[in-house]
């Protein structure tokens, strides 16, 4: 390395210290004798006059603490040096910085070799922990007049002003010649020093190039650089050793992979979890670890994340739970992923969480963007903010218990959340269920009592969904609990006083069943303080599209697979069909397609047959007469353009109308000329079906 270097440097240079000004002229001894004049004046003096272009104001200021240190002006000021046992120490410390500093301090005392200049690396307290120069009898002679040797603390407190002292002081370049230094004795060298910072910005060191004679700016410039690229290997370092640290901080097993999939890093968890104690996995590719494990593909492919998903690893006889988080540049390029895996005991799977105590969902989470979902999250924001008992209306699967979820996390979220289905637990049961019971109240109970679902939704939320399905005789005692804010155990003797947010919901009609006498008035106008309805599926435009997506990603997220993309037919089944089952009916036609897909493509024929099952010639065509509902964006964005949700919107219409501009047009609430115009700006030329199913070429026929 030093060779080629070196012979990278002129003849010339070799030959003459070309690099500073060895001889002055009469101009340099005359500027240097004004300094030097004025140093003493102002040493003399003891007041600061007003800075002129030859003596700069820190300068100016180092010399006054200079003097203000009693340091000699006229002899040499030597510092204190480290004895050898604490130096060894330092040394020792200073490991990381020296590791990175080493290679550029040694390109620049090749550099510099056919000089007289010295390369000092000093620590943030001056100390000299690496002192380079090419020319050894100089150094000798140096080393006699200034005692300049690593472990000596060279600092303006030691030696008064000098470049590298000021660096260290102020945290800034500085070059310092001559007469500028404070001690005569250094009146016949030059420096320039840098300093060098750490991560958090805390000065870690400096670097300087010490010349007999004047230097030039260059000699500045190559102190800056060379330390800008010391600290940059430096900080690269430690944070690599923060890294590190954190990556063995974690019981989790952590691993590395690159783009190939070979294992660049791996923390010991890693290691015991895997069995590879003792023995290094960098290098190993993780099929060779884990077996075949198709997540890990797709994550590599789609640089889509993973969490949680469970995986069999044969080779390693166990199931594992996997996250994988790909690594991403910043223009979005894959470069790898962090895989994290926890092990699984054996004979239990990763638990689900049942919804009973825990309220997983948050406004955010709740996909959809129409107007009409849009609405129900604003009004539910609103509601969660006063707490007084809400009732959700929607059908079946519209995702009412979501809402609630989100209603309890907006504003009691640190308290339970309390679910109950009354439609799911058996009428004996629904008042211990939601009461509790003292010990030995009824045979069969536990000896010490239960508290009831009541009584753990203390400081919480209690969900009582299918309220419409609690019996007639239980709402009088219910009633009570929600007005008095306590409650009695079955049994029990004493009220114990409960704070509760209440939600309930229903898809039934519930002013029916009050007027049918099944469900009691005051009850239901208790229940009802605030009502928030939430949309069937059908009525929410795009946002099938948009959920499909979600539960597609999710889907293939459990079965460990790419997710596939839907084709445009299959969008198009999806919007025609009217979902009695709603969300729900569509997250599991979504797993179902998923499973069936093939090529990475949801093809009609993979849905379930009564969505998949509707006509086989899909009526809208574009202008090509190629037979889509809309480009094929639709499928591939992952969210919609305001375009393709009018041009969805539009087709839902159509559909729900069975092509009746009128009605259609009705609904979207725009005159059928509009209707007609954003067709054609759409890019759709429509085959009519008629009620009596007779086709008609709508680009073809005048608006009415
Ligand atoms: N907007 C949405 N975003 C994401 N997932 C949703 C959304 N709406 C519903 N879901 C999902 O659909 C399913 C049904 O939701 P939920 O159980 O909340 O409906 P529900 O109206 O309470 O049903 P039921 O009437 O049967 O009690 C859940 O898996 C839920 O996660």
């Amino acid at each position: 390395m030093r060779k080629p270097l070196v012979q990278m440097l002129s003849p010339m240079i070799k030959n003459r210290d070309r690099l500073v000004k060895q001889t002055l002229d009469k101009s340099d001894v005359l500027l240097m004798e004004k300094i030097k004049k004025s140093k003493l004046e102002i040493l003399h003096n003891s007041f600061s006059p007003t800075p002129n272009d030859l003596v700069r104001p820190v300068v100016n200021e180092s010399w006054i603490r200079s003097r203000n240190y009693n340091l000699k002006l006229f002899d040499y000021n030597y510092g204190p040096t480290l004895d050898g046992a604490a130096f060894e120490e330092l040394l020792r410390e200073k490991g990381l910085l020296l590791k990175a500093a080493d290679p550029y301090l040694l390109n620049l005392e090749t550099m510099l070799s056919h000089t007289s200049c010295m390369v000092l690396l000093s620590d943030e307290e001056g100390v000299m922990l690496r002192v380079l120069i090419g020319n050894q009898k100089l150094f000798k002679k140096i080393n006699k007049r200034f005692q300049l040797s690593p472990g000596v603390i060279w600092t303006e407190k030691t030696i008064g002003t000098c470049a590298h002292g000021i660096s260290l002081l102020l945290g800034i370049p500085m070059q310092i010649c001559g007469p500028e230094h404070y001690s005569e004795k250094f009146g016949q060298i030059s420096c320039s020093s840098a300093p060098i910072f750490d991560v958090n910005d805390n000065l870690a060191a400096t670097l300087s190039i010490v010349s007999p004679y004047l230097q030039n700016s260059h000699f500045l410039s190559l102190a800056i650089s060379t330390a800008w690229a010391i600290q940059n290997e430096y900080r690269l370092a430690l944070n690599r050793e923060l890294f590190d640290t954190a990556l063995e901080a974690t019981d989790e097993a952590v691993i590395i992979i690159n783009r190939r999939g070979i294992i660049t890093r791996a923390n010991a968890a890693a290691r015991k979890t895997l069995d590879f104690w003792g023995r290094d996995l960098i290098g190993m590719p993780i099929e060779d670890i884990l077996g075949k494990q198709p997540l890990v593909d797709f994550v590599l492919k789609m640089g889509e994340p993973v969490k949680d998903a469970e995986i069999e690893s044969e080779r390693l006889n166990r199931r594992l739970c996997f996250s994988a988080q790909p690594q991403k540049d910043h223009n979005g390029n894959n470069f790898g992923c962090v895989l994290t895996l926890k092990e699984i005991e054996r004979g239990r799977r990763r638990e689900k969480p049942t919804g009973q105590a825990q309220a997983a969902f948050t406004f955010d989470k709740i996909v959809g963007s129409s107007p009409q979902i849009i609405k129900s999250i604003e009004t539910a924001k609103r509601f969660a903010r006063l707490d007084v008992n809400i009732l959700i209306q929607g059908e079946s699967g519209t995702g009412k218990e979501l809402f609630a979820q989100a209603i309890h996390n907006e504003s009691r979220p640190e308290g339970p959340f309390i679910a109950i289905n009354c439609a799911a637990i058996p009428k004996n049961l629904i008042a211990s269920e939601l009461f509790g019971y003292e010990g030995g109240a009824f045979t069969g109970a536990d000896r010490q009592g239960r508290p009831g679902k009541i009584e753990l939704a203390n400081g919480g939320t209690l969900f009582l969904d299918e309220i419409g399905d609690m019996p007639l005789e239980l709402q009088p005692v219910i009633l009570r609990a929600i007005e008095e804010k306590r409650i009695m155990r079955i049994g029990g003797k004493r009220y114990i006083p409960v704070d509760f947010r209440l939600i309930t919901a229903t898809n039934k009609n519930l002013l029916d069943l009050v007027k049918n006498k099944q469900f009691r008035e005051d009850l239901y106008y208790r229940l009802k303080v605030l009502e928030l309805k939430i949309p069937p599926l059908r009525e929410r435009g795009p946002d099938t599209v948009r959920l499909a997506k979600h539960f597609i990603a999710l889907a293939a997220q459990k079965l460990q697979i790419p997710a596939p993309s839907l084709s445009d037919e299959a969008v198009f089944h999806l919007l025609k069909y009217s979902w009695p089952g709603n969300v729900r009916e569509l997250e599991n036609a979504m797993f179902h397609a998923v499973s069936m897909s093939r090529n990475g493509v949801i093809e009609p024929g993979d849905l379930p047959e009564e969505i998949g099952a509707s006509p086989a010639r899909c009526p809208v065509k574009d202008h090509t007469g190629l037979e889509l509902i809309a480009d094929s964006r639709i499928a591939a964005a992952p969210n919609l353009s305001l375009k393709e949700i009018e041009k969805i919107t539009i087709i839902q219409a159509l559909l729900q109308t069975q092509y009746n501009i009128s009605e259609a047009a009705k609904i979207l609430g725009m005159s059928r000329s509009t209707l007609y115009r954003k067709i054609r700006d759409n890019g759709l030329k429509f085959i009519t079906l008629n009620r009596n199913t007779r086709p008609k070429a709508l680009g073809q026929s005048q608006p009415r």
